[in-house]
């Protein structure tokens, strides 16, 4: 590539950086200088060679859409919009994954060919690791809005360019989209841009809510503002919460809200999450009772963390019983199928062909981690088909040794073999005769046996051991794996054509971590265990919040075993994190860093003047009451107002309040 004579200073500049030269970074500002330092020292990239801009294949592209499918689908309107605020003024628009891979672009047909070069195109790479310090990027690294203006890239590839860019979060605060606006050309200063950074970050912020109402349609929702007239147009705060009031996510202003909460009445226990009624000084039935509030639905609360008024709009779950929650415009309801998810594209996908699928006889291969669910995927399959009354035959190919294997599912006759049953068996192949044979962990299965079972499936016949004629058998064989079955084909352990006999359609199961019910799947799991033992056990907000937020290697399995642990083995009538085991307790996000301190006094002079009253009287309500004239009850209601609780009374308060 030739070199301009600016693009060579550039690149002047930073192979001094590189080498450690004194380079006179004055001007640069500090986001910008921490970057190139991570692009030359963590990334290694060498400045004194321009990289080409990466476009990904387009198989790879449809993967990395289909990964944030459902994002796509909502930020669809506020990408056209933004878009068509900016494309006049010369800027194109991205959407990156949350690896900087550009999944949905707006541009203007004529610079087709200069977007393309320079890498303002759909499934272009704008990872920092590659593209070295980029809007894209560095917005990704650092979670912050940021405009990277012309020089300020790392790469002379990209220094023509200027770009700006927002993060999207999910309601757990991670990056998981970018919002970009860029122009192959434009001023010098980097004050032009100014116009930028807050217009991305309406739409981002706009497109993140539209994705928080959307993954959240079938809870409560509490919208507010401080503004009344904001509420229902455009409220800054959502806060998902359950029927009585327990926080289940929140957006980017509604976690503020919490933080602040908790640093102002820091909770008497680790964990403790306040509750939707704490953080607005309410009744639950204040907050559900909204929509009937009034004529605009609106009502206003004291928010206790910084006694301000908020105004306050409940948005009803779209479907109210989570038996009824099936997948988004799901043709025709299969409750077996159904209830194996709720709003995850990925299971949105496997359902949509699992449904397709349940009465063909075309064999079924269910990849994904150990605990994701295989088998009871593939027995939800077979009770939502043709063959549900007859038999579901599971066969852990793994479990049985293998010199069991062949007579355990192909059976013999008596006398086939020394040490066999004198009556013979009937083998596992023949007993699902008219249903299902599902075999977990095909990948184990003996080069020998998988011979002979080519066989069964080609000429749907089973020979037992020792017999001289074959017996037929009407089989519908699901398979399953966690492995890698290009590998193990590649290394001659297992038979090519057997795998293309088994994979007549896949279903890939996602990891729990990377699913976006995972609140559904571990009330679900959570509801049927508590239904198993028959007792009537609540699953606490701060619990809840600690599961959402662990990584659960070992998926729905671990999960599984983790609640029947706290099950088991806690004491009273609630889950809180500290049930859980200890792996899971750490990921729990709401605990404030100043756990120890005592809440700080109330912020209005009424408030603090009650506050040194309490405390002088040794939190003597009746003494309180008297000295203020007023009654005890006047002052046990100020003291709610001003969120004021005796010290003896604090543990037993939070308790309450977050269950
Ligand atoms: N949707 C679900 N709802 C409730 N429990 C589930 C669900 N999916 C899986 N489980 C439970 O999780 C555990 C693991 O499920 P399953 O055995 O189907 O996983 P798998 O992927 O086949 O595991 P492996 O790869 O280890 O064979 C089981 O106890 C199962 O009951």
């Amino acid at each position: 590539m030739e070199l301009r004579q600016e693009q060579r200073q550039h690149i002047d500049t930073l192979v001094r950086l590189s080498e450690g030269q004194a380079i006179g970074l004055g001007g640069c500002r500090e986001v910008i200088r921490r970057s190139w330092e991570r692009c030359v020292g963590e990334y290694r990239l060498d400045p004194g060679r321009p990289r080409p801009v990466r476009v990904l294949t387009q198989q790879a592209i449809n993967e990395h859409r289909e990964s944030v499918d459902e994002l796509l689908h909502v930020a669809r309107a506020g990408v056209d919009q933004l878009f068509a605020q900016v494309a006049p003024l010369g800027y194109v628009l991205l959407l990156t994954d949350r690896r900087g891979i550009t999944v949905e672009f707006r541009g203007q047909r004529e610079q087709d060919r200069a977007l393309r070069r320079a890498g303002l195109y759909l499934g272009a790479d704008w990872d920092e690791r590659y593209a070295g310090t980029c809007a894209v990027g560095t917005c990704i690294h650092d979670a912050h809005a940021i405009t990277c203006h012309q020089r300020e890239h790392f790469d002379a590839t990209h220094i023509d360019l200027t770009c700006t860019a927002a993060p999207i979060t999910d309601p757990q605060g991670q990056v998981i989209a970018v919002l970009d606006i860029s122009a192959l050309q434009s001023p010098r200063a980097l004050e032009s841009q100014n116009f930028g950074l807050p217009l991305v970050n309406l739409y981002a912020r706009m497109i993140e809510d539209a994705y928080f109402l959307h993954r959240y349609r079938d809870c409560l929702i509490l919208r507010f503002d401080t503004d009344r007239e904001f509420v229902h147009l455009n409220g800054r705060g959502l806060i998902a919460i359950e029927e009585d009031g327990s926080v289940i996510a929140a957006n980017g202003e509604g976690r503020a809200l919490i933080d602040a909460h908790l640093r102002r009445w820091p909770p008497w226990s680790a964990g403790r999450m306040p509750s939707a009624t704490q953080l607005f000084d309410s009744e639950i039935g204040d907050l559900l009772g909204l929509p009937a509030a009034n004529d605009d639905q609106l009502r206003a609360f004291r928010v206790r963390a910084n006694d301000m008024t908020c105004f306050m709009s409940l948005i009803e779950p779209r479907r109210r019983h989570i038996a009824s929650r099936s997948m988004p415009s799901s043709p025709t309801p299969i409750p077996v199928l159904d209830r194996l998810a709720s709003d995850d594209p990925a299971m949105y996908r496997v359902l949509k062909l699992a449904r397709r699928l349940r009465n063909e006889s075309v064999s079924v291969l269910i990849t994904g981690e150990t605990g994701t669910g295989k088998e009871v995927l593939a027995r939800a399959l077979h009770d939502s088909g043709s063959r549900a009354k007859g038999p579901f035959v599971a066969v852990n190919c793994a479990a049985i040794p293998e010199s069991l294997i062949e007579s355990e599912l192909f059976g013999y006759l008596p006398g086939a073999f020394t040490g066999g049953r004198s009556k013979g068996m009937r083998g596992l192949i023949q007993q699902a005769d008219g249903g299902t044979l599902f075999l977990d962990e095909i990948g184990d299965m003996p080069l020998s046996l998988q011979t002979r079972l080519l066989r069964v499936l080609a000429e749907r016949e089973v020979m037992p051991l020792g017999a001289e004629r074959a017996v037929r058998v009407d089989i519908r064989v699901i398979t399953a794996t966690h492995r890698d079955m290009t590998g193990l084909i590649a290394n001659g352990r297992f038979r090519e054509d057997l795998y293309y006999r088994l994979n007549g359609a896949q279903l890939r199961l996602p990891a729990l971590r990377e699913r976006a019910d995972k609140h559904y799947v571990i009330r679900s799991v959570y509801d049927s265990l508590v239904a198993d033992r028959g007792a009537d056990i609540r699953l606490r907000a701060d619990a809840m919040s600690a599961l959402l937020a662990y990584a659960w290697p070992g998926n729905i399995r671990q999960l599984k075993n983790a609640l029947s642990f706290a099950l088991a083995t806690v004491d009273g009538d609630e889950i809180t994190v500290h049930d859980l085991p200890e792996e899971c307790q750490g990921g729990f996000v709401g605990v404030p860093q100043i756990l120890e301190q005592a809440p700080q006094a109330p912020a209005t002079d009424e408030g603090r003047s009650l506050h040194a009253l309490l405390q002088e009287a040794s939190w003597n309500v009746s003494l309180v009451a008297r000295r203020l004239g007023v009654s005890r009850p006047t002052v046990y209601r100020r003291m709610r107002r001003y969120g004021l609780v005796p010290p003896n009374q604090r543990e037993t308060l939070s308790a309450q309040a977050v269950s």
